[in-house]
């Protein structure tokens, strides 16, 4: 099902995906292959998930991604060199362990004995979890339980003070319009599900947020889309994307946003400033998808849709926010921890009488992370795009003629000669030419995306196969040398340009 719901989500855009280059390659060549197999051999995800999982219960985790770094399902995992001393939390009901994993170890644990959820995921009981460097999550838990886990963590405190209960409600009343929404005929309007929005400034929670809800929703049978538009950091795919993705199964805390084929936009930068005009036309395209998307599936069409935002919320960033309301015609607002922001939208949106704007407490346990942080997790997440997150994938290094690839990126250059404007008008850059971009050592260690488009024309409004990341240009010979997931032809020679790089340490 997921494997049909991911491809009318891409064969009704504009250009389907029809060749073998995965993307992303990371969940199947990690559930499948230790190969980059070509998507026909990609089995779907569910049908892999229920042969390995504990139960076939629909919360329980792939007992792969728990073994992911090395652990094992039934008793701890090796040592390798002196182990770190194992110490037992006990937590109370409706309480949480807030966890910083060491920047330098992997941390495990299990759940010993009663229930605990990871961001509105279930923890399989006592099998041993392998959370990797620098990981910041908590283990909340509604009725008590036991958590035992090795000592060695950067940070780790049991807070008593949570906002789940207002989270959980608010889950409560999406479902009850999501009931209703299935129970509607599918052509009236009343059969679209919530579109739910979540903003809020940085480091508010709100990937947390949004996949709790997307989650809970998931455990429920509902697939909900989850629509990335944060471009900062890309919880679906690579920074720099915007994204979205049906969510059949609840969220796996280390593996994230299960994929086999999710619609991606290429931005190619991780600030909207760059091009604002660039940003809203890819939203927009993604809205249209989406929306041709839900007209032909009254299923996901009642489960509605998650939409994460970025932390950027003033000036710009907030007209670009009440873009993406308007554009995806959201219902409802979810506003972290901003009493300026909740009532500055109130406001505005006062006057649509079918959006709630509604204010939820940021919770204590949300680490704010620096803009260092934040570099080098964006360099962390384009190298698991190739490498996998534990170096379980093994991308392919391949030589193309400069003729055999056209480049391109977009914005900049005069819109026109200052000769054929009226008098006194300046030339301005058009946000939205496409430039052609001559190759030289400059593109070394840029990390481009892989166009659907057939032709140039499309390339705008085309979303994209994949990633390849630049490694030498011989200028002598006119050949460049890139990493792909996959090895074989591109599935198009026309690839975009931002400011994505990449150094591989
Ligand atoms: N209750 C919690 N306990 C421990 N860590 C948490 C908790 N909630 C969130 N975090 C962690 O805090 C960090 C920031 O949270 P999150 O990514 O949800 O914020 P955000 O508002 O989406 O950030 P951004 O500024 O990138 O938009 C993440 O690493 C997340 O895993």
């Amino acid at each position: 099902m997921w494997f049909a719901v991911i491809s009318t989500l891409v064969l009704q855009s504009e250009t389907p995906n029809k060749h073998p280059f995965v993307f992303p390659q990371k969940p199947i060549s990690r559930w499948a292959s230790k190969h980059h197999p070509s998507p026909f051999s990609a089995k779907p995800f569910y049908v892999i998930l229920s042969g390995n999982c504990i139960s076939k219960q629909k919360h329980c985790w792939n007992i792969k991604s728990i073994m992911a770094y090395g652990g094992t399902p039934s008793g701890p995992p090796a040592a390798a060199g002196s182990s770190p001393a194992m110490k037992q939390v006990k937590l109370e009901k409706e309480s949480e362990l807030r966890i910083e994993v060491n920047f330098n170890s992997s941390l495990r644990l299990r759940l010993l004995n009663g229930t605990a959820e990871i961001f509105g995921t279930e923890m399989p009981p006592e099998n041993w979890l392998i959370f990797p460097p620098r990981m910041k999550f908590a283990i909340f838990t509604w009725y008590g339980a036991t958590i035992e886990m090795q000592d060695n963590t950067e940070t780790d405190y049991v807070a008593d003070e949570t906002p789940m209960i207002s989270y959980v409600n608010v889950h409560a009343v999406l479902e009850g319009r999501r009931n209703r929404a299935k129970a509607s005929p599918s052509d009236s309007d009343a059969s679209q599900g919530p579109r739910v929005i979540v903003v809020g400034p940085t480091d508010s929670g709100k990937s947390t947020l949004s996949r709790m809800l997307l989650s809970w929703a998931a455990k429920q049978g509902w697939k909900p889309t989850f629509v990335d538009l944060d471009i900062g950091q890309g919880s679906i795919t690579l920074p720099g994307c915007i994204a979205a993705s049906p969510i059949e199964m609840p969220i796996d805390p280390v593996e994230g946003i299960p994929l086999e084929m999710p619609l991606v936009y290429f931005f190619g930068h991780n600030t909207p400033t760059v091009n604002a005009d660039l940003y809203r036309v890819l939203v927009k395209e993604l809205a249209q998808i989406l929306e041709r998307q839900f007209a032909g599936n009254p299923e996901s069409r009642a489960a509605g849709m998650v939409i994460n935002t970025m932390g950027f919320i003033d000036g710009l960033g907030y007209d670009l926010l009440l873009h993406a309301i308007d554009t995806f015609q959201a219902t409802v607002v979810l506003v972290l921890g901003q009493e300026k922001l909740c009532s500055m939208l109130k406001d505005v949106l006062k006057r649509k009488s079918n959006v709630d704007v509604v204010k939820l407490q940021k919770s204590g346990g949300v680490v704010s992370r620096n803009s260092k942080f934040r570099a080098s997790a964006r360099s962390q997440r384009i190298r698991e795009y190739f490498y996998g997150l534990s170096n379980d994938l093994s991308p392919h290094s391949s030589i193309a003629n400069f003729n055999d690839l056209s480049i391109y990126k977009v914005g900049g250059g005069p819109q026109a000669p200052a000769s054929a404007l009226p008098i006194g008008a300046q030339p301005v850059a058009d946000p939205m030419r496409l430039v052609p971009v001559n190759i030289n050592r400059d593109l070394l260690n840029l990390v481009l995306a892989v166009s659907f488009a057939k032709e140039q024309d499309q390339i705008l409004s085309s979303n994209i196969a994949g990633f390849i990341w630049i490694t030498d240009i011989d200028i002598p010979r006119k050949k460049i040398t890139y990493l792909a997931p996959s090895g074989g032809e591109l599935p198009s020679k026309f690839l975009l340009m931002g400011s994505l790089t990449w150094i591989e340490t």
